[in-house]
Order: structure tokens, then C-alpha cells, then sequence
């Protein structure tokens, strides 16, 4: 039987890479700066003291005609063997172990990068010579995007190295004129350790003079502060709170956290930093790079071990990447300790602007936790206050596990001079359910509605049997709503009735509501949830404190009490944000109606 070889259709290979693979046609400077920086370690390993150096040429034709850009290098040049078997050879890389002893020196190792070239040129054109043949001559690749390409020897000298041409493909030319080529090659190639000489007309410079602060040495370690920060200035355009040295040659980490000075929205976290892998730029997210909750920084980090996948604009997850998360991690909780230990001021600062950070890491640490809480702030019914405040002023710590149930009591329990905790954003509860393990002389209760009304003040013999036609009256209207009816005394006295209702029962009553908004399909799904036995929901309780009240309990005509109670009831619905059903707006809005006839005829 015949065999057959795999036919490539390049132009589908490119327009899937350009596609689904890289961010942008900008990427395609990295892959050359990062061939260029790869050739001339190669070189390097066979000739040590040898100097590289990359130059970057910019050429814009007068008239009409496309940009063109070239990039040099002196490295280790290829064979026309080598052109075949490496550069024409999709997928293939020279940058393994059966080539190198150490080939994770190099940036490259998939075979695809070139590739790049063809999202913003028809045609690649690479002169080269080899190193390590120097008697073999200079070689010509010309290769286009259709997937056709001609290799020759050159009767020319050429130097050792290798040349990449590029020619703007049409609406791609702002990609290769010199301003946009200089930005991309300072955004990708600032950290190089290489020279990178850029050629535009009469324009000659070296991009990369600069020597990044966390690598230089100085004088005193407030010199050092300062030129990180100024640093982070020009990067980022942000005055940062902070910066955190994060390098450390033990741990192989090479960079600097900055800590902001403004809490990030929640889709702005782990976007905007500057990671890059063997001093090439890869990324500005950091995903998995992070802890989880250092949404508080922007990094600038250089990765040495670590494994870019294909797209080179992430790492893969392996235990090295593992490894480099928990040091930064462990990394910021030192600034933190030593924040909270020797900068108390600058600690409110940032307790201010990234608690929510803060209670994250303290979710996850128990000594952080321990030592961080009473300086973390909560919401309770007597205002915002940190942990640290309301254990001096209270031996029990009364929480509300949800934020529903916290709006609904706060008012009540403010009344009464009660210091209900709000715990139900994310990591309260987490942070609270520790506090008998750290405090063990302060105690916790949780506060439900329930708990909260059976503290308030029973009527008395006589009150009750005033009131009783009333309660008896409440109870009949409010009875289809799967409500009880009460009265009692409590604080505020400007309140006149509240709703309570325990978990389970506001669990139904939403289920019922969405029930009523959704399909059929959901509806069915949603019954099964309804309990049927839950028969009476919720309380209304009535206060005998409120003069409104008082004034009810005297009015002589039913029909006009029930509406009242009514519209007392849904009142007290809304009070406490639970969602009305289309029975209770019913109920609402004839209230309100009545009311108004009421007020025309009086
Ligand atoms: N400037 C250069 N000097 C010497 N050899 C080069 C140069 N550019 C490319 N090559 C050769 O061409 C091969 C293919 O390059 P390409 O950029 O497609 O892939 P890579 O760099 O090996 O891997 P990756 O896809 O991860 O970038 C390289 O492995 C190398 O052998």
C-alpha cells in the first residue's frame, strides 16, 4: 500500500497561530529578539567570552512603498543543512537536549516562533553563517507565506550570525514602522542582558542602557526604596503605596511587588504587571502566578525555571511554578508582619485600601490571622469598627451570618445599644468562626431573627388583653402569607412592626418568588424545593412602643384596620429587602389606594 506524508497548509498554520495563539502581530519582534538572544547563547557556549549584540534596523521607504525591518545578530549562524532540518522544518527546534547539554538556557523550544514573521510579512528573508563551520558559506532562505521557500549558498562574505528581513505585507505597515518596532523592542526586550541597537535613519541608540533598581546596589536601603518607586512610576504611570524587594538569589526570584494605591476592581485583579521569562517580556497577567489573594500588587518578575506554554503568554502549572506562588506569597506576608510590627501608620494605610486582601490571606493563615484581625475592619449595627475596637468594648461577639438578615436587624439592634457583627461578606464568617481558638476568653453568638425578637419586652396582662381583638384580627389577614402576628415592645419606637423570619423560611420565600419569574421547565425544578410544611414563615410583630400603633390599636372600624395592617405588613417586607410576591404588591397598592380615598375624603 502507498504511503503518504502529512501535506501542511502553511497559511492555515499562521492564521490559526495569529488567530488563537498570540495576543497580537506584535508578538512576532519577540520571537526574533528571542531567536537572536537564543543564537547568541549558543554561540556563547562554545565561545564564552564572546559579546553579543543585536541590532535592529528600520527602513521607510519614501514613496509608497512597505517598511522594512531587519534584525541582527552575532550567534551561532546556521548551515544550509542546519536552514533545512531547523528553519524550514515546522515544528522543530534546534533548542533540545539532543542538541545542547543545557538547552533550558534557551527562550525557544517549540519550532514555531519564526512562523510569527508571516502574520506581518509575505515573505522572510534570513542570511546566515555558521560559527561553528566556518569554512561553510553564507546560506539565503527566502520563504513565503504560501509555504513555497529557496535556500542558496552565497558567493559573498557575510559576518557570523544571522540576519532576519522583513517586509510589511499590505495593512500590516504600522506594525513595522521604526516607532512602533522601537516600542515593541523596549516592551519586549528592556531586561536583555544583549545590546540592542536600534537603527532608524539617522537615528542611533542602544533600547536597553538602563539597569532595572532591583538589581543595582546602593548606598543605603532608603536610596534603594526611592529608585523603586520611581521605577514603578515610569513603568506603570501609578504612584505606588509601596514597592516589596522580591529578589532573592536563594530563591531564584528576580523582581519587585508594588503595592497600589487604590483598591482594583474585581476585573482588573492579576492583569497589568510585567512578567518575564530569562528577561524576555511574557505577560502582563499573572494568574497563576500569584496567590490568590495578592490582588493588591503589580509585579515585575523575571522567571528563570519556569515553562511557557506555546502562546508564551503564560506558565504552565508544574510544582516549580507551585514553588515561586508560595515564595511571593511568603514574600508579602513578611512585608505585612513587618508592617504591622514596625510602620503601624502605614499599616492602617493599606488596611484601609485592601482589607478584603487582607481577611483573604488571614482565611488562609492562621497566624496571619492572629496577628492581623484586630486591626481588619466589619461592618456592625453601630457602624464600621475593627475587630481590635469592638473586643475592648464587648466580651461576646454577636454575628449575623448573612448580609440580608444584617440589614433587616441592624436598626433594631442599634436601638437597643446592640453590637451585631455584619459576618456575611466573603471570608467574615471564616475569620469570625476563629475567634475562640485566638480569644478564648471572648465568646461568639450568632444572631438570627428569631434570637433578636425574643429579646424583646413582653405587654402586660392588661396591655395584652387590650390588644387581643387586634392580634387576633392580624393573624386572620396575615395568615395566607404564611404569617404569624405579634406584639410586643422594642426599640426603635419609630419603628412600628418587624418582619422576621428564620433562614429557612426566607430560603422559601425565594424560592416561591423565583418560581413565579421563572419558566416552566425551571418552575417544575424550583417545586421541589417549596416545603409545604413551612407553614408559617414569618412573624410581624407589632410594637407597642410605636405611637402609630397605639393610635391603630384604638381605631374603632375593622375594614379600615385591616388596612393599615396590611400596608404594615408590606412595609415591613420591604424594610427587610425580601421580595414581594405579586399577592403582597396586590395587597400594596390597594393599601395605598384606600389610603388615598381616604385622605380626598377626610
Ligand atoms: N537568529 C537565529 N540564529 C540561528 N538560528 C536560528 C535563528 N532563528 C531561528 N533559528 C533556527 O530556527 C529554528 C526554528 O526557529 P523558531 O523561532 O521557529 O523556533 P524555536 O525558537 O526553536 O522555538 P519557539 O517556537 O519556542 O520559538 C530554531 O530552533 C533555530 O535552530
Amino acid at each position: 500500500m502507498a504511503q503518504h506524508k502529512f501535506q501542511v497548509h502553511l497559511r492555515g498554520i499562521i492564521d490559526l497561530l495569529s488567530e488563537h495563539l498570540y495576543s497580537g502581530p506584535e508578538v512576532y519582534i519577540r520571537e526574533l529578539l528571542q531567536n537572536a538572544v537564543d543564537a547568541i547563547t549558543a554561540r556563547q557556549q562554545y565561545e564564552p567570552a564572546m559579546r553579543g549584540e543585536i541590532v535592529i534596523e528600520c527602513h521607510s521607504p519614501s514613496t509608497g512603498r512597505p517598511p522594512t525591518l531587519s534584525i541582527r545578530d552575532n550567534g551561532i549562524g546556521l548551515t544550509l543543512e542546519e536552514v533545512h532540518h531547523f528553519l524550514a522544518t515546522i515544528g522543530r527546534s534546534s533548542k533540545t537536549s539532543d542538541n545542547w547539554t543545557q538547552p533550558a538556557d534557551f527562550l525557544g523550544q517549540f519550532g514555531i516562533g519564526i512562523l510569527s514573521c508571516f502574520i506581518v510579512s509575505e515573505e522572510i528573508v534570513v542570511l546566515t553563517r555558521s560559527a561553528r563551520n566556518p569554512t561553510a558559506a553564507p546560506v539565503e532562505w527566502r520563504a513565503r507565506a504560501d509555504g513555497s521557500y529557496t535556500v542558496r549558498e552565497l558567493e559573498r562574505d557575510l559576518p557570523v550570525g544571522t540576519q532576519v528581513w522583513l517586509t510589511a505585507r499590505q495593512d500590516k505597515e504600522r506594525w513595522l514602522t521604526a516607532e512602533e518596532v522601537r516600542r515593541l523592542v523596549l516592551h519586549y526586550g528592556s531586561l536583555l542582558p544583549v545590546p540592542l541597537h536600534f537603527h532608524a535613519g539617522r537615528v542611533q541608540e542602544i533600547l536597553n542602557t538602563q539597569t532595572p533598581p532591583w538589581r543595582k546596589h546602593y548606598a543605603t536601603p532608603a536610596q534603594r526604596h526611592k529608585a523603586l518607586l520611581a521605577y514603578g512610576r515610569e513603568t506603570f504611570g501609578i504612584s505606588f503605596l509601596d514597592a516589596v524587594l522580591l529578589s532573592s538569589e536563594v530563591d531564584g526570584l528576580d523582581g519587585v511587588a508594588y503595592i497600589l494605591p487604590f483598591t482594583p476592581p474585581l476585573s482588573a485583579r492579576h492583569k497589568g504587571h510585567r512578567i518575564y521569562l530569562k528577561n524576555m517580556f511574557l505577560s502582563e497577567t499573572a494568574d497563576n502566578l500569584l496567590p490568590e489573594w495578592a490582588f493588591f500588587v503589580r509585579v515585575i518578575l523575571n522567571a528563570t525555571t519556569l515553562r511557557p506554554t506555546a502562546s508564551r503568554e503564560s506558565f504552565f502549572e508544574d510544582e516549580n511554578l507551585a514553588r515561586t506562588r508560595t515564595l511571593i506569597g511568603e514574600r508579602l506576608r513578611r512585608y505585612l508582619v513587618n508592617l504591622a510590627e514596625q510602620q503601624p501608620e502605614k499599616l492602617e494605610q493599606f488596611v484601609q485600601l485592601h482589607h478584603r486582601a487582607l481577611k483573604a490571606l488571614a482565611a488562609e493563615d492562621d497566624n496571619f490571622c492572629a496577628m492581623i484581625l484586630d486591626h481588619l475592619p466589619f461592618e456592625t449595627s453601630l457602624g464600621t469598627m475593627t475587630f481590635g475596637e469592638y473586643r475592648q468594648n464587648y466580651a461576646i461577639v454577636r454575628y449575623v451570618a448573612d448580609v440580608d438578615t444584617f440589614r433587616q436587624l441592624a436598626n433594631v439592634a442599634a436601638a437597643q445599644n446592640l453590637c451585631l457583627l455584619n459576618a456575611g461578606y466573603a471570608y467574615d464568617l471564616d475569620l469570625i468562626s476563629r475567634i475562640p481558638e485566638l480569644f478564648p476568653d471572648l465568646s461568639l453568638e450568632e444572631i438570627n431573627s428569631d434570637t433578636l425578637t425574643q429579646e424583646f419586652d413582653e405587654l402586660t396582662v392588661e396591655e395584652q388583653a387590650d390588644c387581643e381583638s387586634f392580634t387576633l384580627q392580624a393573624e386572620k389577614i396575615l395568615r395566607p402569607f404564611r404569617c404569624r402576628a405579634d406584639i410586643k415592645k422594642f426599640q426603635p419606637e419609630d419603628l412600628p412592626a418587624l418582619y422576621s423570619i428564620s433562614r429557612e423560611g426566607r430560603f422559601q420565600r425565594q424560592v416561591e418568588h423565583t418560581r413565579a419569574l421563572s419558566n416552566t421547565l425551571w418552575s417544575s425544578v424550583l417545586d421541589g424545593l417549596v416545603q409545604r410544611d413551612i407553614v408559617q414563615a414569618g412573624t410581624l410583630c407589632f410594637n407597642f412602643r410605636n405611637p402609630l400603633i397605639r393610635r391603630l390599636l384604638s381605631l374603632r372600624s375593622p375594614q379600615r384596620r385591616q388596612r393599615f395592617i396590611e400596608i404594615l405588613y408590606v412595609q415591613a417586607l420591604l424594610l427587610g429587602h425580601h421580595p414581594l410576591n405579586a399577592r403582597e404588591w396586590q395587597l400594596f397598592n390597594q393599601g395605598l389606594l384606600h389610603l388615598l380615598d381616604d385622605l380626598l375624603n377626610s
